[in-house]
């Protein structure tokens, strides 16, 4: 299904080295003991590199979430009804969602991508780029045909040329679909070439029986696919969803036009391992904000050797938990920009 010459194939550049070394040398000369300030120096380190900038910021923040519905939830794999995604997209664009609360408060651009709920809604201020009225049931049949996969990876690339647009200094990817834990889990399978018990978890909540008849569905979506699986990329095309294509798409555009991203829980790790996978160029470019609560999640994040900044047992999605890192990030670069140097300060620089 991959052509030589896929956008997503073209190589991201590295972080800055000598940006990195001279961020490095800073924080040794601010007035604290060398490496006080733990993984919040490493962090301004990374940013200052990745944004080739003595003084990082993550001022303007684009926090885009991509919503669709799956047809797998006919397999009772969701503690909620389907029609649950569609209801959030207008609780995102009415100002009530807790990732609206939270682009608030961080004074970020939201913008909400409906690729495809079942709902016939069309809600003034969802950006509607339906590819279906859900995915396919993969259970009995891939969950996306070629050109849907395509259309998804595409959806993702152009939020991303937006918040280029708008000169967004962080990207957070987020994620609406009642069921798409189903879809990650199934896709984590694969992709981690691990078997579903230890990657399948309550997801909305589903007590222990649910989460063992979730198991036994991504079993028989396994025993259905595995074996077609040849590359990610018809990974991603026969056990994804639309938000999840569309979230790889947007951070392998990230990480080629230099815009570092902010990865959100479960879901979104997962769609970050897809991006990896297609084009390991991209890696140094996603910053993992939390680990999820999720059953699997640690597993993900493992084979990304992603050490998240938060664990807070969120499993929430909306791309939240990415959002509830901003201010951290925030503040790292403060401190790289603002502190004051022994010499400055004239603190007595050596340890005894
Ligand atoms: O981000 C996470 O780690 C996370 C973990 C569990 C659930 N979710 C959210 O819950 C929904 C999927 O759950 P489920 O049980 O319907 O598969 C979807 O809208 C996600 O945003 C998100
Ligand atoms: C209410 C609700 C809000 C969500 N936000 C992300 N996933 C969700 C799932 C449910 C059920």
């Amino acid at each position: 299904m991959s052509a030589p010459n896929d956008w997503w194939q073209t190589s991201c550049r590295l972080p800055n080295e000598q940006t990195r070394q001279a961020a490095q040398a800073r924080q040794d000369e601010l007035t604290k003991p060398r490496g006080a300030l733990g993984r919040l120096e490493a962090l301004a380190i990374r940013l200052a590199s990745l944004q080739d900038s003595a003084t990082p910021t993550v001022d303007r923040t684009w926090i885009a979430v991509f919503a669709g519905d799956h047809g797998v939830v006919a397999e009772g794999v969701s503690a909620y009804p389907q029609a649950v995604t569609g209801e959030m997209l207008r609780n995102f664009v009415r100002g009530g969602a807790a990732i609206s609360v939270l682009a608030r408060q961080l004074g970020a651009t939201l913008e909400v991508i409906d690729l495809g709920t079942v709902t016939p809604l069309q809600l003034p201020g969802v950006q509607h780029l339906k590819l279906g009225a859900g995915t396919a049931n993969f259970t009995h049949e891939p969950a996306m045909t070629p050109a849907q996969c395509q259309q998804a990876l595409a959806a993702g690339r152009a939020s991303v040329a937006r918040a280029l647009a708008a000169n967004t200094q962080l990207y957070i990817g987020g994620e609406m679909g009642i069921g798409n834990t189903t879809a990650a889990s199934a896709l984590a399978c694969v992709l981690l070439e691990l078997p579903p018990q230890g990657l399948s978890g309550p997801g909305t909540g589903l007590d222990m029986q649910g989460v063992q008849h979730k198991a036994q569905v991504i079993e028989r979506a396994l025993t259905l696919h595995q074996a077609h699986c040849r590359d990610v990329l018809e990974t991603l095309r026969r056990l994804g969803g639309f938000e999840l294509a569309a979230l790889a798409g947007a951070y392998l555009a990230c990480a080629q036009h230099g815009v570092p991203a902010l990865v959100d829980g479960f879901i979104c790790s997962v769609a970050a391992l897809c991006a990896v996978q297609l084009n390991p160029t991209c890696r140094p470019w996603l910053i993992f904000a939390h680990r999820s609560a999720e059953l699997g999640h640690q597993a993900v994040l493992s084979r990304l050797a992603a050490e998240p900044l938060l664990d807070l047992d969120l499993r929430l999605g909306e791309g939240s938990g990415a959002a509830l890192a901003v201010p951290l990030l925030r503040q790292a670069c403060a401190l790289h920009n603002g502190m004051a140097t022994f010499a400055e300060a004239a603190v007595s620089e050596r340890p005894r």
